[in-house]
């Protein structure tokens, strides 16, 4: 979104209250015109609740949601007119698929010329059209769910909300879908808030993430920001494996900062992470192993294989540093066989640039 430019949905201060439950604790976001961001988190960690708030269907208990400048904040669902797309979300089983389609123009009063027309468009979208005359309870639960999709985009919303919609697939047809909606969000250019508890599907799908943790946003980006430039330990460790090195001594170093772990100073881009102490965080997929210390690496720490776990195109490997701290490393398949042998001893190296400190936290 370019700086000034008034976002298209903007959620200020949210906050929801069960009685004791506090399920959005503060939650401040701004959603632009078309994109796809994914609401991502743990379970109970408020994603639903945001959702269903966006939509109209529960009400804040504070703050405000405003769309393009206007408060929206107690304007009803009907009034919105988003499209959803819900977990087990009734599709009406006994009509046809077209039928089913048809409803939302239906209500909305159109007539029947213009409804055949954008009902057969949608459908050819979805790759239905051999099925327009099936009922419901007669297609796959992909195919269902690809009726629930029409439904919801057939009166062109120009927000669709939906809720681990592909959850109850299998994971073949889950990424068939996925790509499918990928190329419906683009091609109808609507605005897709889409809520997921899969870190993977996140990553494939969205223009940017926002992730959720018992009730607040821990960060929001690009999946290769959330993944490549974490901002707190929640977020490296909620969307993929990451070791974690304790630091100590915390000093500047060039361009970057040093610290002790293990009686080695270790090197990561500078940051301000509070005290002298701090995570220096490294990705598996990151990590170099070699039999001999490796001249001139600005990081390199001494290691013993513990296990190997063959995963066709990669090798998991377990190992363990001096002081017996646990160490995962993601090797392409077909690395040095030798290395890869539990007991043998190792040095671990990686770039500066490769890794990245992490506040201190409890
Ligand atoms: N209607 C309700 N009444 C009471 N508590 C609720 C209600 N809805 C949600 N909560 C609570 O609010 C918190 C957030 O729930 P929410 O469903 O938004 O989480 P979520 O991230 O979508 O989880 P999941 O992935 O399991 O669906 C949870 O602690 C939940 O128990």
């Amino acid at each position: 979104m370019t700086a000034g430019a008034q976002p298209f949905l903007r959620a200020s201060g949210i906050e929801k209250h069960y009685g004791q439950t506090k399920a959005l604790a503060g939650i401040s976001l701004d959603i632009a015109n078309g994109e796809f961001l994914t609401l991502l988190g743990p379970s109970g960690s408020g994603k639903t609740t945001f959702l269903m708030i966006l939509s109209g269907f529960v009400n804040a208990s504070a703050g405000t949601l405003h769309e393009l400048g206007t408060d929206i904040t107690s304007r009803p669902p009907e009034a919105r007119d988003y499209g959803m797309v819900f977990q087990g979300y009734a599709l009406f089983p006994h009509m046809s698929v077209e039928d089913n389609v048809a409803f939302p123009l239906r209500v909305r009063g159109m007539d029947r010329g213009a409804r055949r027309t954008l009902v057969h468009d949608m459908l050819a979208r979805v790759g239905l059209t051999a099925h327009a005359r099936k009922k419901v309870s007669q297609l796959s639960g992909g195919q269902q769910q690809r009726v629930a999709l029409a439904r919801a985009l057939v009166f062109r919303p120009r927000v669709l909300l939906l809720d681990e919609p592909l959850s109850a697939l299998d994971k073949n047809l889950r990424e068939q879908m996925q790509a499918e909606l990928r190329a419906l969000q683009r091609d109808t250019d609507t605005t897709f808030v889409f809520v997921t508890h899969d870190q993977a599907e996140a990553l494939h799908l969205s223009n940017r993430i926002a992730i959720f943790d018992q009730g607040r946003l821990q960060q929001v980006g690009s999946p290769e920001d959330v993944y490549e430039r974490p901002e707190n330990r929640f977020v490296a460790e909620f969307l993929g494996q990451i070791n974690l090195f304790p630091v100590s001594g915390l000093r500047a170093d060039g361009a970057g900062m040093a610290g002790a772990f293990e009686g080695v100073a270790l090197r990561a881009p500078a940051r301000t992470v509070g005290t002298g102490a701090a995570h220096l965080a490294v990705r598996p997929e990151n990590l170099t192993i070699t039999a001999a210390q490796p001249a001139g690496a600005a990081n390199a720490l001494p290691a013993t294989v513990e296990d190997a776990v063959y995963g066709g195109a990669r090798i998991n490997l377990v190992l363990r540093t001096a002081s017996g701290t646990p160490v995962l490393c993601d090797l392409p398949a077909g690395s040095d066989a030798a290395l890869v042998t539990p007991g043998s001893p190792v040095w671990l190296s990686w770039a500066p640039e490769k890794c990245l400190l992490l506040p201190q936290e409890d």
